[in-house]
Formats: C-alpha cells, structure tokens, sequence
C-alpha cells in the first residue's frame, strides 16, 4: 500500500478543479452538472472493461506499493477517479472558453447554397464523409495493429477503443467540430492534453505506473514520455471535448428550431437529444439560422454592454434575449435613422401593421412574411421576423412603439416638447425601457418554466419596470450632447427652467456647469431607481439571476462613471474600458 498514485492527484488534478470550479462558479446551471454528469458516466463505464483488460493483460501495471489497495475489476480507485477527474476539468475548460461563442450560429443546413440562379451544392457531406472514412481507416489499421502484436499493441488497443467513439461523435457533432472558433474546439482538447502529458511524463518517471515494454513501439515524444501516453492523452481529451460538442450541437438544434422542437425542456434527455443529433442537416431552418447571425452581428456592433451581458445566458434564454435585442435595436434605428419625422412616423406605422399580422397572423389576410418582404428593407428582415411572439405579449411592443412615436414629439417649439414634467421622463423611459425589461422576464419566465405566485409576478415586473427605467436615465444621462444633435432634449422642461436655462440652449450647448448639474440629478434618480429595485432579480430563476445582473452591471457602470470626481463626457459617448467591464461582470456574476 502506497499513496503515490493519490499524490498525483493531491498534485496534480485537484488543483486546476478546484480553480476551474473557482472560475466557473456564477455560471454552473443545472444543465452544466447534466452535461458533466453525463459525460463522466459515460467515459466510466465505456474505459472499466478496457482499462481493465490492459491491466490484466500486463500493457500497464501499478507496483503494489504506489496505490492505496482497493480496485474496481482490476483497475486501481485511483485510476477510475482519474476517468472522472479528467473528464471534469476537460469539460469545465471548454465551458469557460466556449462560454463567449453563440454556437447556434454555426449551424448549417445542407441546402443547396449560393444564389437562387445558381444554386451550388454544399460541401459540408462531403467533410462529413471525409471524416467518417478517415476514422474509419484508422479503426482498421487499429485493428491490424493489434493484430501483428507486439510493439503495435498498446498504440492498437488505444486506437482501437477512442476512435469508433469519435467516429460516432464526428457523424453527430462535423458541424460543430469543424466549424467552431478553436478556443471551443482545438484548444480545449490541446491545453489539458499537453498538461497531463507533463504529469504523466513525472509519474512514470517516479514509477507511478508502469509501461510493459514488449507492446510499445519505444519512441517518446521527449524524455520520459513514450508515444503512446501522448497518444492516451490526445485520444481521451478528444472523446470528452468531441463528447461535450455533441451534447452542445443537440441543444443548439433543439432551441434553435421551433418548427422542429416547439418547446424543449431545460433538462433534455438523452433519447431527445439523439433525437436532435438524427434530424438531417437538410430540415435546419436556414432563415432562422440567417436570423440569429444577423442578431449577434448586431448586438456586437451596437452593444458592448448587452454582448458581453449576453455570453452569460444559457441555452435557449439566450437566444431569445438575441432576438429580442434585434427586433428593439432595428425598432429604434429605423426611427432615429429616418432622414425626416415623416419616414420615421411610416416606420412607427408600419411596424404596427407588422405587429397586428403577426399577433393576429389567423385574422389577417396578409401573412407576417409577405408583409415585411414589402414593406421594410432586406437588411432587417429576420429581425421582425424572428420575434418571439409566441413568448412575449403585443402590448410591451405596441408601447414601445408609443415611446418611439414620442421621440417624434420633438421640434423646435417649447410647446410641442414631449418631456415637460419629471413624469413625462418617467413615461417616456417606461415606454422605451420599461417594456424591454418586463419583456425580458417574460423570455426568462417563459425559458425556465418557473411559476411564480401573481403577487411575486406583479412585484418582479414593477421591479423590472422601474430598472429599466433607472437604465434610459442612465442612458439619456450618457447621451445629453448626442441628443441634442438629433435636436431632442430628454430632459424634463422643468428641470431645465429650474437650473436657469432654457431649451434652447441646452440644444445649442450640452455642455456646461449647470447641465453636470442636470446629468447628475439625473443619475440620482437613476442610482435610486437600480437601488430600489435590483433586490428582485433574485425572485427569478436562479439560472437567470447571476446573468441578469451582469446586463444590469454593466450598463449602469456608465452611470458610475459619469458619476465620477472630474468625468468629462468628451467627444461622442461615454464608454466604460473593457477591463473594468470585465471585472463589473465578474463582481456582478459573483454577486459581490
Ligand atoms: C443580455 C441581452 C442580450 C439583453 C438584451 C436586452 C434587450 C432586449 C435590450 C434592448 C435594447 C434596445 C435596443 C431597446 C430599444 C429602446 C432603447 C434604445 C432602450 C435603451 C437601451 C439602451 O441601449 P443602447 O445604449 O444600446 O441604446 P442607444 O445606443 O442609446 O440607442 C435602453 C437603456 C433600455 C435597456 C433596458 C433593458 C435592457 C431592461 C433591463 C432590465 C431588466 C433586464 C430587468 C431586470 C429585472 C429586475 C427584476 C430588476
């Protein structure tokens, strides 16, 4: 009896769980534990009988001295928990460096592609193939391996058991395999495999364990480290990444495609999830795909605080909460883009239209897609389109259309501006703001399946309708010059009088003294607001929570900012730096 072989992993392998665990904390879901879970029973079960047929065959042994004693057929506890500790730290290293990518997007359906007058065939089969005869080959020449025996055994018998695992995996997962950025492919499978070949090479250096040498081929990769332990490593760091694809690739068919999955549990089961994985590449709505690419281009370009807000959401929340985003940034820009109030008012009319046949698609004689096709231009398109309505109700949309139609209100005379009174900004804001935050608890309601009681309902949404408004404050607050170039002063009248100046001037000259003063009463009511309300975000499904305080973070740290001793907002808007919004978003998942 020996502790030798529990020291490498005292060492070695507790250490980085104990921090990826540390780093992945605020974002564990009960789907990440499923996942996990399933993964490490899967590669368990799948490696005892062959793991224990290499023992018992003397390809690799334990000195009696080096382990603790007890065994499971063969195979020394160490060793099993070894198949759980590495498919652990290898899975929670491709969620935290997968966690940025909205893998949806990297769907493909196998449509013919190109332009309708000259459609091209897709290539993707073709890798799909290419794959599968690659694996192939090697599962045969495994086979032949083992077959001659002696030095081509061990290499054999590794080859021989990962590849129809990953042949397997690849006829599932080619898509996302090959299509995926490398920090959710490659990366994850070459970090811990070059870290387990270091671990290794000590371990068999201080006879941990013990290579037969009979069944090698006695090359090393470098000292101390034969090729075939390279080859071990490689082999099972890809079965758990290719496995963690896999399981990834069903969900995203499953939340991407109503039409096929009209509404998937949080927690699928396995069989649906092999459901998922069977349904041909051909049936993969390519508008919807369309869809969701253009939404994360989207927000990319328009939002750093809600992109990096939205990496934190989960599954199908966070598609939904990428749509949403869409439909309210085109809303919103086709109104403040419009060259006259005249075309911004059509744009407010015709999205009502838009809203009325697709709310009431069974009444109307026109459908949705035929109305958008003729009435708005291509580029926005999918954003109406994927709006979605079977999630959240017409009226938050119909009011933010009303907070649109009073950004019209404004002109040059004091009598027509819209924000006379402090509640007209509370309206105002409502209307804007308040609608996008009680539709994003709808999404979040909605996604987790959570039942809440009517009082605890109504008092998330009055939540969430006050933060919202607290953001537009913050928002306004931000953009008080910016406004003013579009000839619009979201400050109330009265406000404005009281501090001795006149409309007017603020649209000549946002800048001063007495509009800091203004910016700041402003960010108070913004500040007493956020206060009043953040509590409730912990009402909401747990999964949401952590989350939905990033969003919130994050964009009232351009409120902290401009709060700041001698902040000046200087040419254009004020934005926070990324490091200090990495580490808001880090205090916020932390709740700290
Ligand atoms: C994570 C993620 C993808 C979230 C998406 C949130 C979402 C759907 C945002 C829509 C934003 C939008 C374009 C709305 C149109 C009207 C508008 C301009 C509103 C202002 C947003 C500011 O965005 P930005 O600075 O990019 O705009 P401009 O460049 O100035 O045009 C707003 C300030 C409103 C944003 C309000 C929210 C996102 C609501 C936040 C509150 C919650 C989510 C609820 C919190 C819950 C409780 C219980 C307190």
């Amino acid at each position: 009896m020996g502790f030798d072989y529990a020291l490498v992993h005292i060492k070695y392998t507790i250490p980085p769980a104990v921090l990826l665990t540390f780093l992945y904390r605020p974002l564990f879901t009960r789907l990440d534990i499923y996942k996990i879970g399933f993964l490490i029973t899967v590669a368990v079960v799948s490696t005892i009988p062959w793991d224990s047929y290499l023992i018992r065959h003397d390809i690799w042994s334990y000195p009696s001295h080096v382990i603790i004693g007890p065994t499971v057929f063969d195979i020394p506890l160490e060793e099993v928990f070894f198949f759980v500790i590495q498919t652990y730290n290898t899975s929670l290293l491709y969620l935290i460096l997968s966690k940025p990518t909205f893998q949806p997007v990297y769907l493909r359906s196998e449509k013919l592609v190109g332009h309708s007058h000259d459609p091209k065939p897709s290539q993707w089969p073709y890798y799909k193939l290419l794959g599968q005869l690659f694996f192939t080959a090697i599962i045969v020449t495994s086979a032949l391996m083992i077959n001659t025996g002696q030095e081509a055994t061990y290499a054999g018998l590794i080859l021989v058991w990962a590849t129809p695992f990953l042949l397997l995996l690849w006829t599932f997962a080619y898509q996302f395999i090959l299509g995926l950025p490398i920090s959710n492919t490659a990366i994850p499978i070459a970090l811990p495999t070059l870290y387990l070949w270091i671990v290794d090479t000590l371990a068999l250096k201080r006879g941990t364990w013990v290579i037969s040498h009979g069944t090698t081929f006695g090359y090393h990769l470098w000292d101390g480290l034969e090729i075939e332990e390279a080859l071990f490593f490689l082999m099972t760091n890809m079965l758990i990444v290719f496995g963690q694809l896999a399981f990834d690739n069903a969900l995203s068919i499953l939340y991407t495609f109503p039409n096929l999955f009209p509404d998937p549990p949080t927690l699928p089961s396995p069989s649906l999830l092999v459901r998922a994985l069977l349904v041909p590449a051909s049936k993969y709505d390519p508008d919807r795909i369309r869809g969701l690419q253009d939404a994360v281009s989207r927000l990319k370009r328009k939002s750093r605080s809600f992109f990096l807000a939205s990496a934190t959401f989960q599954g199908q929340i966070r598609t939904d909460l990428l749509l949403l985003y869409s439909f309210c940034r085109v809303a919103d820009d086709l109104v403040d883009d419009a060259p006259s109030q005249e075309e911004a008012s059509l744009w407010i009319e015709r999205m009502r239209a838009f809203l009325q046949t697709a709310y009431e698609s069974e009444k109307s004689d026109t459908c949705p897609e035929e109305y958008v096709r003729k009435n708005f231009p291509p580029s926005v398109h999918s954003a109406l389109l994927q709006l979605p309505i079977t999630k959240v109700s017409r009226k938050p949309l119909d009011e933010l259309l009303d907070g649109f139609d009073m950004d019209l209100a404004f002109s040059n005379k004091l009598s027509d501006h819209p924000i006379k009174e402090e509640a007209d900004l509370d309206l105002y804001a409502q209307r804007v703001a308040g609608t996008v935050a009680l539709m994003c608890i709808a999404l979040i309601l909605h996604d987790y399946k959570s039942i809440l009681s009517k009082d605890d309902r109504a008092r998330v949404l009055d939540a969430g309708n006050r933060m919202g408004i607290a953001l537009q404050c913050v928002n306004i607050a931000r953009d008080i010059a910016v406004d003013a170039e579009m000839g619009r002063v979201y400050l109330p009248t009265s406000w404005i009088a009281s501090a001795g100046l006149s409309y007017q001037s603020v649209l000549k000259t946002p800048h001063g003294t007495r509009i800091e003063k203004l910016r700041s009463k402003l960010l108070d009511k913004a500040f007493l607001l956020y206060e009043d309300s953040r509590g409730a975000i912990e009402a909401l499904p747990i999964e949401a929570r952590a989350p939905l305080r990033v969003a919130v973070e994050s964009y009232m740290e351009i409120g902290r900012m401009l709060r700041q001793e001698g902040y000046e907002v200087k040419a254009g808007r004020a934005t926070v730096p990324m490091c200090r919004r990495l580490s808001v978003a880090w205090r916020a998942l932390n709740h700290l």
